[in-house]
């Protein structure tokens, strides 16, 4: 039956939509059946663009050549070979070769993980099949699938636009215009047919405003978005502003080093030298002091990072969030959700009359009603109880699930809890839907801050009309000019004392809504909503704070990390809650200060930057304002991760260091726009990232001040030797093996290294600070003067007691990599001694170190090595003298170490 159907096409916009319904074969009421959308699941493969294949294999391998150090050596090699050295011309030949699959293999597991990572973050849609809606994962649709998109989603295939109200899409994905377009309206079945492609949604664009129905047409690869990917190959950048920087600098360096070696050779020919000597000892000068490991270290690192981020349920989207999150300065968080549960229970209702209790807890409808003094309710004596019941219960999207005795909602949790306390007053859903038919809906948002509906009433007598609202109390305030008494009887509206009322209910942490009636009338539009309803009552929930929240406010407040809430909410509640998490009162930073966004609207521009730095809480905020309230951080030096969830934060979020989505509440426009998910949507989650950026960060810092007095060594030595006049202490080849090898067995397992303990008692990094600390930059010296010194005193003090030149070499090679040897262990902490965090409880390091060793003893004592690296084999009394000369400089780098830790 679906022989006709296909799974591309670029020519549905110019068909009308009852003949796309045809070509398609699927049904625009009822879509697919599950049967046929599996067969043609089977048939047409998953809606899922292929894993980026990057630039091709073999231009991957060859791009691992395209490095200025790597000219060198190939020169090298070239010239070599030239002089007849062949077996050194071999072996530079080979390192060339080992780093190239080193470096490739490295690169594509970077690739992979990030590339897995972004399968966990998945998006899904919701698709009406068999007449059912239902949510699949967007790699399930299918050609004919009949798809609902709503604000907030991305379009999760290409779409044949079918129903649609207000939709505006924004395709900059596609074409690179950030204003949405607007979508036409096309009504089923005789639309017109459109040239210009405005009744399509196309798959990854993001839905800002409105809602629509569309029929799948195009899925996988065969979408506008496959064939862009298709084009370019969607290469996913590896490079970060630390890396892209270490790039800048290790070209600067080569040029340096390459004029260098130049100069060296000069000089050696100029004092009569042998030039093929002379040209040796300046590609050694070149080879050594370029340190070849760092770019590869650098991305490893990350990537572990990333990988460590994700097993605590940060999903990071961009890689530069890694290094950033380290030095995040300020966390501005979302209440709702993040720092509390999202699990609203209606505690309390106040209507003009009385006030109830509401019993129970969670969705489950067990609990009831209570007056003040213990007594149950009665909606028969409060007729305007009864109708705050019933506008929470009937203005409401939200549905009640029940899975073998346990309740759970569909929707909004706010609604939800609404319906839950009308059915503890006996007022179900099947109650509402029967007496009040819904005709029309102004949906909620956040700018609108309350929601209406407009009902049939379908009373014994006559059929009437209700308009139902329910909002933001200062909102329906807005909107009443009447309050309702207990008999139903209304009066003038008594604003100072609703607002009193909600301003108590709202000291005690619970988030308030306000309900309001217009019985008899059927008109529904906004402007003439204002002052013509009645208010019925209050509505006030709780939601409970996360149990981890707590801890993690304080373990940032003793990282030096302000937290700042901003939220829709209002301020006695936002507070309430700001208390109850820690994030107010003892130990809290700020001044304590709660701002509204009618504070922020006041404030002049020149104040704006500090009272915001000493605000903790913001309430009643708008989307609009989190980015002032973002920008105005960042000018005062802050490092801002800010979190998000709805259409409207994407900028804000996009502005901010670090911008957080939420993977379970928020929107794909939020996810689309952030530098990381969270899984959990838990606030202690963003704490554990930042961790986890500092111990990233702080292990970059290590593989660096561990790599470079190797290569500054390096360079001097043989500069001095040819100063000098004497023999090379250590052959090109011997440094290409040090640097080769130490880089992989030793340097790198500094990425594994856990995080150090007081990580988050010390205050955050100064963004401005460089890489290396002035007391770090003169360790790494340090260390490259006694490398310098042990390494040509061993060879002078080998060559007068009748070493061979390959003996005295082998030695100072040795000494070289066992010097770095000892100083990992000192690099695993910048500031602690290796005893003081234990010498073996990095396994890694212990494993790389052994396998160093057995590299050093066979370049030692195989003959075959022997010839190819121009070694000898030594006596114990050299390894003596070695292991002797690392442990004086090790005790030498430990005091160092210890007379600058910082107090
Ligand atoms: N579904 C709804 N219908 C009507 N009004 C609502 C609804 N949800 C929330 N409100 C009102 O709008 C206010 C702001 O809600 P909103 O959902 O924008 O808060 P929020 O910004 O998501 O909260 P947070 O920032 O803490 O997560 C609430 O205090 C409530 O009074």
């Amino acid at each position: 039956m679906t022989t006709s159907v296909s799974r591309s096409s670029n020519a549905h916009h110019g068909l009308a939509a009852h003949e796309v319904v045809l070509l398609l074969q699927t049904d625009a009421r009822d879509g697919l059946s599950t049967a046929e959308s599996a067969a043609r699941l089977a048939r047409f493969g998953p809606n899922s663009l292929p894993a980026a294949k990057g630039a091709g294999l073999l231009l991957r391998i060859v791009s691992q050549f395209h490095h200025p150090l790597i000219y060198v050596l190939l020169a090298s090699t070239a010239i070599t070979a030239a002089l007849g050295e062949y077996v050194d011309s071999a072996v530079i030949l080979g390192v060339v070769l080992i780093n190239a699959i080193v470096g490739f293999i490295q690169e594509s597991r970077a690739e992979a993980a990030l590339e897995g990572l972004r399968s966990m973050v998945r998006t899904q849609a919701m698709v009406v099949r068999d007449g059912r809606q239902r949510i699949v994962p967007s790699e399930d649709l299918v050609p004919g699938d009949l798809v609902l998109l709503e604000a907030g989603d991305k379009v999760p295939a290409d779409l044949r636009l079918i129903r649609l109200a207000e939709l505006r899409v924004n395709e900059s994905a596609l074409t690179g215009e950030s204003v949405p377009v607007a979508k036409d309206e096309v009504v089923l079945p005789d639309s017109i047919p459109v040239a210009d492609r405005r009744n399509m949604a196309y798959s990854g664009t993001l839905v800002t405003t409105g809602a629509g129905t569309g029929i799948v047409v195009a899925t996988g690869i065969e979408t506008e978005l496959g064939q862009i990917h298709r084009l370019v190959g969607a290469a996913q950048t590896l490079a970060t502003p630390l890396t892209r920087k270490l790039a800048e600098f290790s070209k600067i360096l080569t040029v340096g080093i390459l004029g260098l070696a130049a100069a060296t050779f000069a000089i050696g020919l100029l004092r009569g030298y042998d030039a093929a000597e002379t040209f040796t000892a300046a590609i050694a000068l070149a080879v050594g002091a370029i340190p070849e490991g760092l770019p590869a270290a650098v991305t490893i690192t990350l990537a572990i990072g990333v990988g460590r981020m994700a097993r605590r349920r940060a999903v990071i989207r961009r890689l530069p969030a890694v290094e950033t999150l380290g030095g995040t300065t300020v966390i501005c968080t979302d209440k709702t959700g993040t720092l509390t549960e999202n699990q609203m229970t209606v505690r309390a209702v106040w209507t003009p009359a009385a006030g109830y209790e509401v019993t129970g807890s969670g969705y489950a409808p067990d609990g009831s009603l209570r007056t003040t003094d213990g007594a149950p309710a009665s909606l028969d004596g409060d007729e305007a109880l009864r109708w705050c019941l019933v506008a929470g219960a009937a203005c409401n999207d939200a549905t009640l699930t029940s899975d073998d005795g346990r309740y759970g909602i569909l929707g909004d949790p706010t609604e939800g809890a609404m319906l839950v306390a009308a059915r503890k007053a006996g007022i179900g859903a099947d109650h509402v839907s029967q007496f009040l038919p819904r005709t029309a809906t102004i949906p909620f948002t956040a700018e609108r801050g309350w929601m209406a509906t407009l009902h049939r009433s379908t009373g014994p007598t006559a059929d009437t009309h209700v308009l139902l609202a329910k909002g933001a109390v200062e909102r329906v305030l807005k909107l009443c000019g009447a309050q309702m008494d207990a008999d139903g009887t209304s009066r003038p509206l008594d604003n100072h004392g609703v607002l009193t009322a909600a301003e108590g209910l709202a000291g005690r942490g619970l988030r308030v809504l306000a309900t309001a009636v217009r019985p008899g009338s059927d008109e529904f539009d906004e402007e003439t909503l204002t002052g013509s309803m009645i208010l019925v009552g209050l509505q006030a929930m709780f939601d409970p704070p996360r149990p981890a929240a707590t801890a993690a406010v304080a373990a940032c407040h003793t990282a030096g990390i302000a937290v700042k809430m901003i939220t829709g909410d209002h301020a006695a509640t936002a507070t309430a809650i700001a208390e109850q998490t820690g994030l107010l009162g003892r130990g809290a930073g700020g001044d304590g200060a709660v701002l509204t966004g009618t504070d922020l609207a006041a404030l002049r521009a020149d104040d704006f930057p500090d009272a915001v730095d000493r605000a903790v809480v913001f309430a009643r905020v708008s989307p609009e304002q989190k980015l002032r309230l973002v920008e105005a951080l960042q000018s005062l030096g802050h490092v801002v991760a800010m979190t998000g969830d709805g259409v409207n934060d994407a900028p804000a979020l996009r502005q901010a260091g670090i911008g957080v989505a939420m993977g379970a509440g928020g929107t794909e426009v939020a996810k689309d726009a952030a530098d990381m998910v969270l899984t959990d949507d838990d606030f202690a989650t963003i704490e554990a990232a930042v961790e986890e950026g500092r111990g990233v960060f702080d292990n970059l810092v290590k593989f660096i001040t561990w790599t470079l007095p190797t290569n500054i060594a390096e360079g001097l030595v043989i500069l001095a030797a040819i100063v000098a006049g004497a023999a090379l202490p250590i052959l090109p080849t011997q440094i290409l093996w040090i640097n080769m090898t130490t880089a992989v067995a030793l340097g790198l397992m500094l990425a594994f290294e856990p995080k150090e303990a007081g990580i988050m008692t010390r205050p955050p990094r100064d963004p401005g600070q460089p890489l290396l600390t002035r007391a770090l930059m003169l360790r790494i010296l340090l260390v490259s003067a006694l490398l310098v010194a042990g390494s040509w005193w061993l060879f002078q003090w080998e060559r007068s007691s009748g070493a061979t030149l390959a003996e005295a070499r082998t030695a100072a090679m040795n000494l070289f990599v066992v010097v770095e040897a000892f100083y990992l262990f000192s690099c695993r902490s910048l500031t602690h001694s290796a005893w003081r965090i234990g010498l073996f409880t990095n396994p890694w390091v212990t494993a790389g170190v052994t396998v160093q060793a057995i590299g050093q003893l066979a370049i030692t004592y195989l003959p075959g090595m022997n010839t190819l690296f121009g070694t000898a084999p030594i006596g114990a009394d050299v390894w003596l003298r070695i292991l002797a000369i690392a442990a004086v400089a090790s005790l030498v780098v430990a005091v160092d170490k210890r007379l600058r830790r910082p107090a």
